[in-house]
């Protein structure tokens, strides 16, 4: 025999009580179910109103019509008309009796707890009537059962407290008395020994099924709800919690200690104590199996079951040497709070016995401080304690598990997540049991904080990574393009998920915390964006406080380098192919790179050098194991390797120019390139990335272009330049032909010194052999001595440029 239970929704409406009576239907097949059940939903909060507004003397009327209305639309609807009037009496029977409850708790302005449960009583009592006469029509032997005279319980108004032993007698007498019936049974409501009503705890439903389910020993206690039963995580906060099939006993009341309201926690009691197993299903989702919560629960390889979270609390500390080796000390404490009826959330003592914090709901804080105050007056007085402090605006996240005991490394992986995050954890407790560790952060990060964490212990899942691009050109739209096609890729193969939460560029700004589309962002972002502000875009980035975040510049701006430091600080890692940032002075290099690991964040920049040709990487290695760079010789400019390249036979100096800034190899203003600023900005990268706290002054250039070219002051000007001086170019391409050489521009590394220099060589030069807009580097190390680590490659380009940008994008996602 099962205990069936429906919630609030489940009873709601006509067409949901017609569901619910097919699936006890269906369970009559087999046995008789005791089907318990809520008041029809929102019932309960109008009858709560209800009795306020009538201590405070307000009209009340429209509430009782509302549901009345509510009442007689279902029977209307669900019985035939000839079997309506009894129950239409029986529920104005009810209802007149409520108004009469309500009437002398306005007379009297005075609500007590015990009159508020008698007028709360009406909710159950009315829904039960109800259904069990619809069913009825149905199936003939169902009968409606006031719960209330067979739930026995203290004086406890409001939170009473069962008396189990007589309980269960009733409980079982009952039952044998009406084996041949279908019991739909008030959930809620109980009564103390002289027969006055008393109620459960809100959420009492759940646990009135388990009473009877422990009392009839029942097969299973079914709670059929309107979610897809006890999630990892609340799904309104993290769109990837997912259903669980099993917990334990202890896993399910932890978890709903916490935040998940699927189930009222004492209800795991009674079931546990007969070890009959609960199932929460769903009852608008038939194809969902069920949460089974029960003692043999299988091994399970998820590290934690689940994330739960309260997002209001605050927490209260005491210090002082009064407390230090006193043994009474957090008794007197403890027991002045649970005599006040302040639930304590959470308690951590530190091991020195000079603080004890503890959490409590904020609407409980004022008053424990008052209790603590007049307790403790003797110790305050004598300066051996402290005045209390509060804190505000905090939240509670726990991870809940029973494989916690056996695995190591769980608590590291959370402090990781949130560390990375940038959350600041403010307290820290973790149960004996280790079926729980439990943080206190900023309200303000809670969802950032669970969704981290979420993406942290279920690794099967895809992790999210959220990016803020900046600059939509020639780079930023080839990574859209780049990630629109490798979406299907990352989530199959590197379970990663990149949304792109934010774009940016000289003109427009857009934000979607789901996730832009990257199939029409350009329509999007030029018909729905804002006007661009960077700083806006910065702040709101920060504001949207979503987890794993990197802001990705793929710009050539400098504005955009100015807010890189707080990023770092906001825990938000970068990833950069604007040059501007490394390559300006070197305090402000080293303040990134120091700052990023101080908020243990990531900084890349592997398409500052070489586009996407690993050079970075290459050279950040050889450092990172002890190398040291003895020389370095590079070709770093895929321009004028491009340019050296083609500038043959007929080829013009100009029109080669042109070509290479079509093929998108030149930076947006090319004079850049041609003036070696580029090429310097890489050299001087290197340098430093290998020890050298060079700046720009420090490398020497040698100039390529006549004088009039340096100077022009537009780019227009500049490319007229460049066909005024024709000449001048035919001249340095002629002698190098003469000599059987190629032009090739190369930086030099080597003692600290950075040198860029023309060259001309001949094919005995290792640099000789290249085509397109290829790059080279050489290594020169103490590992690599007597043969360089060469590095060779396209060096520029909006293809190989926006991979390596996505590459760091990637390598971001690895670590988090
Ligand atoms: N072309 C290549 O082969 C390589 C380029 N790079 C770097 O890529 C970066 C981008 O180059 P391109 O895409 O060719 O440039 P682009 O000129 O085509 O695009 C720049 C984008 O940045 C936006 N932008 C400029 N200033 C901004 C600001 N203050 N706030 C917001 N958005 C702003 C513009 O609106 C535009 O969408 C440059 O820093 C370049 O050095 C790096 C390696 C190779
Ligand atoms: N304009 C640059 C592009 C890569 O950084 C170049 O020509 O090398
Ligand atoms: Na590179």
């Amino acid at each position: 025999m099962k205990v069936l239970k429906f919630g609030g929704t489940s009873v709601g409406s006509a067409e949901n009580i017609k569901t619910l009576l097919r699936l006890v239907g269906e369970e009559k097949q087999k046995n008789n179910p005791v089907v318990v059940l809520s008041a029809m939903s929102g019932v309960t909060n109008l009858l709560t109103d209800m009795a306020e507004m009538a201590e405070r003397g307000e009209d009340y009327d429209a509430h009782l019509k509302e549901i009345e209305a509510r009442h007689f639309a279902v029977i209307r609807s669900l019985l035939p008309a000839a079997a309506q009037n009894p129950v239409f009496t029986r529920l104005k029977i009810f209802f007149n009796e409520l108004e009469d409850l309500l009437q002398a708790v306005a007379n009297l302005r005075e609500l007590s707890l015990q009159t508020k449960d008698q007028i709360l009583s009406y909710g159950e009592r009315c829904s039960s009537f109800m259904i069990a006469h619809i069913a009825a029509q149905n199936f003939g032997n169902a009968i409606y059962v006031n719960g209330a005279e067979l739930i026995k319980t203290d004086s406890n108004f409001g939170q009473a407290k069962v008396d189990t032993e007589l309980t269960e007698m009733l409980i079982k007498n009952f039952y044998q008395a009406n084996k041949d019936k279908v019991l739909f049974v008030t959930g809620f409501i109980s009564s103390n020994a002289a027969g006055r009503i008393t109620t459960l705890g809100r959420g009492g439903s759940d646990y009135t099924a388990a009473v009877w389910g422990a009392a009839l020993n029942a097969e299973e206690i079914e709670i059929w709800t309107d979610v897809n039963g006890m999630m990892t995580a609340d799904p309104r906060i993290v769109k990837k919690a997912f259903s669980l099939q099993e917990l334990s006993y202890t896993e399910a009341m932890e978890l709903s200690y916490f935040g998940a309201k699927v189930i009222y926690p004492p209800t795991m009691i009674p079931a546990f104590m007969k070890k009959i197993p609960i199932v929460i299903k769903n009852t608008f989702e038939p194809n969902f199996g069920g949460t089974y919560i029960k003692s043999d629960v299988k091994a399970s390889n998820l590290p934690i079951k689940g994330i739960s979270s309260i997002d209001h609390i605050s927490i209260i500390n005491l210090t002082g040497s009064g407390m230090v080796g006193k043994a009474g000390f957090s008794g007197r404490l403890f027991s002045l709070l649970s005599r006040e009826q302040i639930n304590v959330v959470l308690i951590t003592q530190s091991s020195s016995e000079h603080s004890i914090t503890f959490a409590v709901k904020p609407t409980d804080a004022g008053q424990a401080i008052a209790l603590i105050k007049k307790e403790f007056e003797l110790e305050l007085d004598a300066n051996k304690l402290a005045l209390p402090e509060v804190e505000n605006n905090l939240a509670v996240l726990a991870i809940v598990g029973e494989n916690m005991k056996r695995t190591p490394g769980m608590s590291g992986r959370l402090f990781n997540a949130l560390g990375r995050n940038g959350i600041n954890v403010r307290a820290i407790a973790q149960g004996s049991s280790e079926y729980n560790i439990s943080v206190i952060i900023s309200a303000a990060d809670l969802s950032k904080a669970v969704n981290a964490v979420h993406d942290a212990f279920f690794t099967d899942l895809k992790r999210t990574l959220n990016i803020f691009c900046l600059g939509t050109g020639n780079i930023g739209k080839t990574l859209f393009n780049q990630l629109k096609e490798q979406m299907p890729f990352l989530a199959a193969n590197n379970d990663l998920q990149v949304k792109v939460t934010g774009i940016c560029n000289t003109r427009k700004m857009i934000f979607n915390a789901d996730g832009l589309s990257l199939e029409n962002w350009e329509s999007e972002l030029s018909s729905n964006g804002e006007q661009a502000d960077l700083a806006e875009f910065v702040a709101k980035m920060k504001a949207m406080n979503l987890p794993n975040c990197v802001f990705v510049d793929n710009t050539a701006a400098e504005t955009p380098i100015e807010f890189y430091q707080g990023v770092f600080e906001s825990s938000i890692s970068v990833v950069t192919c604007n040059k501007k940032g490394n390559s300006a002075d070197f305090a402000q290099y080293k303040s990134f790179k120091d700052t990023a690991r101080k908020f243990g964040v990531d900084f890349y920049y592997e398409t500052n050098v070489g586009a996407g040709l690993p050079i970075i990487r290459t050279l950040k290695e050889l450092m990172m194991s002890g190398d040291k760079v003895a020389r370095i010789e590079a070709i770093l400019s895929g321009t004028i390797s491009y340019i050296f390249n083609n500038f043959k036979g007929e080829a013009g100096f100009y029109q080669t120019v042109k070509e290479a800034q079509e093929l998108g190899y030149t930076e947006p203003d090319p004079r850049d390139d041609l003036n070696g600023k580029d090429f310097m900005r890489k050299m001087l990268i290197l340098a430093r990335d290998a020890g050298y706290p060079l700046e720009a002054a420090d490398v020497k250039i040698d100039n390529i272009l006549p004088e009039a070219c340096l100077n022009a002051t537009s780019v227009e000007d500049f490319y007229a330049e460049l066909q005024k001086n024709a000449a001048y170019f035919e001249d340095l391409k002629n002698k190098a032909a003469n000599d059987g050489k190629v032009l090739r521009y190369i930086g030099k590394l080597e003692d600290g010194n950075v040198e860029i220099s023309l060259q001309m060589v001949d094919d005995s030069h290792p640099f000789y052999m290249l085509s397109g807009s290829d790059n080279i580097i050489s290594f020169t190390t103490d590992r690599y001595k007597s043969r360089p680590l060469v590095v060779k490659g396209p060096g520029a380009g909006a293809e190989v440029t926006a991979a390596g940008v996505f590459a760091d994008i990637i390598n971001v996602g690895q670590t988090t």
